[in-house]
């Protein structure tokens, strides 16, 4: 997989690669900003307001604090499992999207798109995961399936602020799977807190590891996961976000999605 310095731009070669592998990562583009955003995420989880226990607290009007559970799916008082519209709880979010090292890589992606280029683009979904020792983000899964919609043009942005490995819980990608629809389930134990895939287990998987500072573009249908953060010591935090095109609306069990309803959509450009 393609990775390649700030300032560079990406050849078609890499393009097409996104659009038929469905991800990029690339590595470092945010290395000299990630101290600075990751000092920002600590004060945002010091200034918490109450946590709640509902995984799927998208709509609350301002960020959601969702604590995190144990083995048996039982809830741990006070340990942040995610910050679901974490633009809305931080500042420091939006700045990460709207990046120009990041604006450039996502113009350059939806400039293959053809006829279907938009002109405007929207962030939304933002999400902070602290990632404990010990502690999980997310099962296999497709972005799209917790969007209602399965179109092609979300492109899905982790922003890793510190270095991420197989030890402290890196992203795990099935390339290629963006051109499928999975079925999603609701998890248990550790993973109680969303719907999963269980992916076929002659599916190709690739552990995404990168340095601090990383930023992977992926297809919002791209089946994905992270491994459980095993160390003894280190965290991991990371920054989600997904961008769409501003004039795709779309809604999901009740919460509709659209640009200027949805209080977690940021225009991007
Ligand atoms: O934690 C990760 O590396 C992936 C998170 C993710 O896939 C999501 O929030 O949708
Ligand atoms: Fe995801």
């Amino acid at each position: 997989m393609a990775s390649m310095a700030r300032a560079e731009a990406l050849n078609d070669s890499e393009k097409s690669d996104f659009w038929e592998q469905g991800y990029l990562s690339f590595r470092g583009l945010l290395a000299p900003e990630a101290p600075a955003i990751r000092a920002r995420m600590d004060l945002m989880m010091k200034d918490a307001p109450a946590a709640t226990a509902d995984w799927n607290a998208v709509d609350a009007g301002g960020a959601s604090f969702v604590l995190a559970v144990d083995d048996k799916g039982q809830t741990i008082p006070g340990r942040i499992l995610k910050v679901q519209a974490a633009a809305l709880a931080s500042s420091a979010v939006l700045e990460v999207f709207r990046s120009p090292a990041v604006v450039a890589k996502v113009k350059e992606l939806y400039s293959f798109l053809g006829h279907d280029v938009p002109e405007h683009v929207d962030v939304f979904g933002t999400k902070f995961f602290p990632m404990w020792p010990g502690g999980v983000s997310v099962d296999w899964h497709q972005d799209c399936h917790y969007f209602g919609t399965a179109s092609s043009r979300i492109i899905s942005c982790g922003v890793y602020l510190e270095e991420t490995d197989e030890e402290n819980g890196c992203l795990q990608v099935v390339p290629g799977s963006h051109t499928s629809d999975f079925e999603h389930k609701p998890g248990s134990g550790l993973h109680a807190q969303g719907e999963w895939v269980t992916p076929d287990t002659s599916a190709t998987v690739v552990d995404i590891v990168v340095p601090a500072g990383s930023v992977v573009l992926f297809n919002s249908r791209l089946l994905h996961a992270a491994r459980q953060n095993k160390h003894a010591a280190r965290t991991r935090y990371s920054l989600f976000g997904h961008f769409v095109p501003s004039e795709l609306d779309f809604s999901w069990r009740g919460t509709d999605f659209s640009h200027g309803k949805y209080l977690d959509r940021h225009q991007i450009y």
